[in-house]
C-alpha cells in the first residue's frame, strides 16, 4: 500500500500558508531534481549532479539576520550579537511573504535536526526553489515514510528568494532578510538563494534550544577511530578553517562536517549531509569529496562549467570563491551510519591565523581551552560571507559567533563542565599562515596539519617533547614525525624573526583587548590562563 509522505493533519494550510498553485511534500531526490530542471532553476551536470547558481548572494548575509525581540526571549538572547526585530515588523514580513507565495509552487521537506532521537528538532522547510528542497534534504536527517505520517514540525522555515523585503516596512536592513521568531517558531528567509542560509538557520535554532537541556551545541566537525566510536574527536572552527577537509580523514570514520551536539551519552551530528567547498578541490588529495561533484542529485553551487562539455572548473572563482557541493553523508565511504560517537577524547580548535603567528599545533590546558574557545580567534576567508574577499582577522566567539543566539559564556560554561567531567585533551591547530603573514607567507601545508592531527588523535603526541610558547603560554611540540621541525616554531619560519616578534606582540594585545569583555564571567583558573 502506498504510504502518505506527509502527516495529513500538518498540511501547509494548517500552518496558515494558502493559495499556492501546488505544494509538493517530501519529494524524493529524483523528483526534486526533475522539478528543479523543469522549473529552469539549473541543469544536470556530469554524473547527474544538479548545477545551481545563486546570483548576487553567493555567501551568507550575517548583517541581514534578525531575532524577534519579545518578553519570552528578552533575557536569553545575546542582543549585542543578534540584531533585534519587532514582533510587528516580523508579522508584516510574514503576511507579505504569504501573499507573495500565492499562485506559486512550494516544496516542503519535513526533516530532523539531530541524530539523537532524544534531542532532535523536527523542522519543516518550505522552499520556493525545488533545488533548495533537494539541498536541505541532503543536509538534514531524513525521516522514513512511516515517520512522515505522524511528523509534527516544531519549527518551520519559509525560504523565498524572489521576495524582496522592505526595510521601512519590515524593520530590516536591506531587501535580504533572515528573521528568527522563537515565539512563532518560524524562520523567514528572503532575497537570497545561497543555500547555506537554510542549514545555518537550523543550526542557530539548535544553538538556542539545546543549552536549556544541558547539551553543548558545537560549530565543529567530528570523526572517530576505525572500529571504535568511543574514540571520538571534534574539530571546532569558523568557516574556512578546515572542519570539512580535516574531518574527512580516510583513517577515521566521519561523523559529520559542521554541527554537533554533546550530551552525557556522547556526540551526535545535527545533520545528515555535508557541504564542502570545491574551490581548488584536488581529485587526488580529496578523492571522496571530488567524487560527490559527479554524483546523482548532489547539489553543486556556483561552480563555473563548460557549457559544451559540462566539465566543472574547480579553479574558477569568478562567481565566488565559496563554490560548494552538498551531498548526503552516505556518499562518503567511511562515514558513520549512526552519526553518533562517544564523548570526545580530543577537542581540536581550528584557527586560520592570517598573521602567521600561531604554531601549527599547541596543547591547551582546560583553562586555556576555555580562553581560546571564548576568544574564537581566526580569519574570515574569502566568500563565505558577503563582502569578504581576502582573509580578515576576527574574534568569532565559540568559533561561530554568527550562529550563537545566547551569550558566549553559556556555551563556554557548558563546554568547561563537559571537559572537566569527561577529561578531553584539547589542542589549538593553526591551519592559516606560516613563514609570514598573509601576503608574504604561505598557507600551512595540509599534509603537515594532517600529520599533526594524526599524532594528537592516536595519542603519540602526548609523549613528545614540548616547549612553552613565550607569547601565549601554551605548550608546543618540538618535533613530530612527518613534519619539518622548523614548521613547529613559527618564529623560525619567518625570514625576519624580529618582525615575527612585533607581529606576535600585536596579536597578544589584540587577544587581551578582545578578552576583556569575558573577564567578568570567567573563573580564576581561566583568568590565570588569559594572556597579556
Ligand atoms: N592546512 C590546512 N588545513 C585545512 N585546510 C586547508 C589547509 N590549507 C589549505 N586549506 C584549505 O582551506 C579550506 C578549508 O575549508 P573547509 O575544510 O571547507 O573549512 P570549514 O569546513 O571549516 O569551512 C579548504 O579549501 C582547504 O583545501
Ligand atoms: C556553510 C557554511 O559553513 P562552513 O563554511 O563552515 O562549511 C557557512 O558558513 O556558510
Ligand atoms: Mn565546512
Amino acid at each position: 500500500m502506498k504510504k502518505f509522505r506527509v502527516n495529513p493533519n500538518k498540511r501547509l494550510e494548517d500552518q496558515g500558508i494558502t493559495g499556492a498553485s501546488a505544494v509538493y511534500y517530501n519529494l524524493l531526490e529524483p523528483a526534486l531534481v526533475e522539478a528543479a530542471v523543469k522549473r529552469g532553476e539549473g541543469q544536470i551536470g556530469l554524473g547527474g549532479a544538479f548545477l545551481a547558481s545563486t546570483g548576487t548572494h553567493t555567501g551568507r548575509s550575517p548583517k541581514d539576520k534578525f531575532v524577534v525581540r519579545s518578553d519570552t526571549v528578552e533575557n536569553t538572547i545575546w542582543w549585542e550579537n543578534n540584531a533585534p526585530m519587532t514582533p510587528d515588523a516580523f508579522d508584516r514580513l510574514y503576511e507579505d511573504m504569504l501573499a507573495h507565495v500565492k499562485g506559486r509552487e512550494l516544496f516542503v521537506q519535513d526533516l530532523y535536526g539531530g541524530a539523537d532521537p532524544a534531542h532532535r528538532l523536527d523542522v519543516r522547510v518550505v522552499t520556493e526553489l525545488a533545488w533548495h528542497g533537494l539541498f536541505i534534504r541532503h543536509m538534514l536527517r531524513r525521516p522514513d515514510a512511516s515517520e512522515l505520517e505522524s511528523f509534527a514540525p516544531e519549527f518551520t522555515i519559509i525560504n523565498c528568494p524572489s521576495f524582496k523585503a522592505d526595510p521601512a516596512r519590515h524593520g530590516c536592513r536591506s531587501e535580504t532578510v533572515i528573521a528568527l521568531n522563537f515565539d512563532r517558531k518560524l524562520i523567514l528567509i528572503a532575497n537570497t538563494a545561497y543555500a547555506g542560509e537554510n542549514k545555518k538557520s537550523v543550526f542557530t535554532l539548535l544553538n538556542y534550544l539545546l543549552p536549556a537541556k544541558g547539551i553543548m551545541p558545537m560549530h565543529c566537525s567530528a570523526n572517530h577511530a576505525l572500529d571504535n566510536p568511543e574514540d571520538a574527536a571534534v574539530f571546532f572552527g569558523l568557516s574556512g578553517t578546515g572542519k570539512t577537509t580535516l574531518s574527512a580523514d580516510p583513517s577515521r570514520i566521519l561523523i559529520g562536517d559542521d554541527e554537533h551536539g554533546w550530551s552525557d551519552k556522547g556526540i551526535f551530528n545535527f545533520e545528515g549531509g555535508c557541504y564542502a567547498k570545491t574551490i581548488n578541490l584536488d581529485a587526488e588529495a580529496e578523492p571522496e569529496i571530488y567524487a560527490t561533484t559527479h554524483r546523482f542529485a548532489s547539489v553543486v553551487e556556483n561552480m563555473v562549467f563548460d557549457p559544451d562539455t559540462l566539465e566543472l572548473d574547480f579553479t574558477d572563482d569568478s562567481l565566488t570563491a565559496n563554490t560548494r557541493v552538498a551531498y548526503p553523508l552516505d556518499a562518503i565511504s567511511n562515514a558513520s551510519d549512526t552519526s553518533l560517537g562517544g564523548v570526545p577524547r580530543n577537542i581540536i580548535m581550528l584557527t586560520c591565523d592570517a598573521f602567521g603567528v600561531l604554531p601549527p599545533i599547541a596543547r591547551l590546558t582546560p583553562a586555556q581551552a576555555m580562553y581560546h574557545f571564548l576568544s574564537g580567534f581566526t580569519s574570515k576567508v574569502a566568500g563565505t560571507e558577503q563582502g569578504v574577499t581576502e582573509p580578515q582577522p576576527t574574534f568569532s566567539t565559540c568559533f561561530g559567533a554568527p550562529f550563537m543566539p545566547r551569550r558566549p559564556e553559556v556555551y563556554g560554561k557548558l563546554l568547561q563542565q563537559k571537559i572537566a567531567k569527561f577529561g578531553a585533551e584539547c589542542w589549538l591547530v593553526n591551519t592559516g599562515w606560516t613563514g609570514g603573514a598573509y601576503g608574504s607567507g604561505s598557507r600551512m601545508p595540509i599534509k603537515a596539519t594532517r600529520a599533526l592531527l594524526s599524532a594528537a588523535l592516536d595519542g603519540s603526541l602526548k609523549t613528545a617533547e614540548f616547549r612553552r610558547d613565550p607569547n601565549f603560554g601554551f605548550d608546543v611540540p618540538v618535533s613530530v614525525p612527518g613534519v619539518a621541525d622548523v614548521l613547529l616554531d613559527p618564529r623560525r619560519t619567518w625570514e625576519d624573526p624580529k618582525a615575527y616578534d612585533v607581529q606576535a606582540a600585536k596579536l597578544v594585545a589584540m587577544f587581551a583587548e578582545n578578552f576583556a569583555q569575558y573577564v567578568p564571567f570567567i573563573d580564576d583558573e581561566v583568568r590565570q590562563a588569559a594572556i597579556g
